[in-house]
């Protein structure tokens, strides 16, 4: 017997980075949208805990007790007493370190497929409990859709979507590293005043309204900075989908990957071929959102 579910990944529509706090994290207003790429992680039991993973960029993906799957399983076993001797597969189709939430997604993915197998049924408040206990973008991406995060990202209102939005992505040569990123977002920050996060409600408006024009002109990404700063050939990759056509261009929460948005399906066509073409990224996807959290397939 075996358990499948689907989870997708996230583009940050508002990113807005608070001050460090005392504990290295950053308190954010963190304006998450699911879109429609997907991780699909299956668990079955086994003799012991072990993790695979298939797809593209599956060499880059720890197969140990680090990986999020593993350490969702091992989390949920360990509150529920059930044995956790399981085989954690994961189809990755979400690129990996590309700061659209992989690594989150397949921990709430196992999270809920090894609820589901072992009969447990959890209450939701426990399920996002050991999700924000295993990062601040993991609760997200067992609710999906569109939420606003704050504390470190973790403490989600659900959002209204008012329509459905078209996203290019493009995913760059390398990864970047997300505490490289705070890191270098502390460091840009150093002798300023930084202001308390808050979500733009002009954002908020646009997103209820399904208004793509009105999202473009209200998107912004706290951290774009200190990913161009320390990746600076993204600025390429960001021209060459302004140039193409998208009424926003904006490195995805820590990046690398760049995100597109456009009008329509026919333009979102446009845009990625002209980005295949500019030799400035690795690989181009085109998406729809909002995308519903985990699913049980
Ligand atoms: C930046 C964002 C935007 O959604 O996502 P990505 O772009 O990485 O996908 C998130 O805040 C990433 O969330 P996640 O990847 O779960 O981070 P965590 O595992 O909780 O933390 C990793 C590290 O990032 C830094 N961190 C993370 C969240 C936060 N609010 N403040 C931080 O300073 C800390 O250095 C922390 O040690
Ligand atoms: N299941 C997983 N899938 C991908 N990466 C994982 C996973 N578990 C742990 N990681 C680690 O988390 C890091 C961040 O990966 P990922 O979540 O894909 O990116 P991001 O935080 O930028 O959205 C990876 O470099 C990898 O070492």
């Amino acid at each position: 017997m075996s358990v499948t579910v689907r989870v997708p990944a996230k583009v940050n529509v508002q990113l807005a980075v608070g001050a460090a706090r005392a504990d290295g994290f950053h308190d954010l207003a963190n304006v998450f949208l699911a879109v429609g790429l997907y991780d699909e992680i299956t668990v079955t039991p086994a003799d012991a805990l072990r993790v695979t993973c298939e797809g593209p960029d599956a060499a880059q993906v720890p197969l140990d007790r680090t990986n999020l799957a593993a350490r969702a399983a091992l989390a949920l076993a360990e509150r529920y007493d059930r044995d956790p001797r399981v085989h954690l597969h994961i189809a990755k189709d979400i690129p990996v370190a590309g700061g659209m939430a992989g690594g989150s997604a397949d921990g709430a993915g196992a999270l809920l497929a090894c609820d589901t197998l072992w009969g447990i049924g959890a209450p939701r408040g426990e399920l996002l409990d050991i999700c924000a206990e295993l990062g601040s973008d993991v609760p997200f991406s067992l609710v999906g859709g569109a939420a606003l995060g704050t504390g470190r990202g973790e403490k989600l209102t659900p959002l209204e979507v008012g329509g459905t939005f078209h996203w290019v992505f493009a995913m760059a040569e390398r990864g970047l590293s997300t505490p490289a990123v705070f890191r270098e977002f502390d460091r840009l920050a150093e002798g300023r005043d930084i202001p308390e996060p808050v979500a733009s409600e002009a954002l908020l408006d646009a997103l209820a309204a399904g208004d793509p024009d009105a999202l473009a002109a209200t998107v912004s990404n706290d951290l774009q900075p200190a990913a161009l700063s320390l990746f600076p050939e993204l600025a390429d990759t960001l021209a060459a989908g302004r140039g193409a056509g998208a009424l926003a261009a904006l490195v995805s929460g820590s990046g690398p990957t760049t995100a597109f948005l456009v009008r329509d399906p026919g333009s979102a066509e446009s845009v990625a071929e002209a980005l295949r073409v500019s030799g400035t990224c690795r690989t181009v996807r085109v998406a729809t959102a909002p995308a519903a959290g985990a699913t049980v397939l």
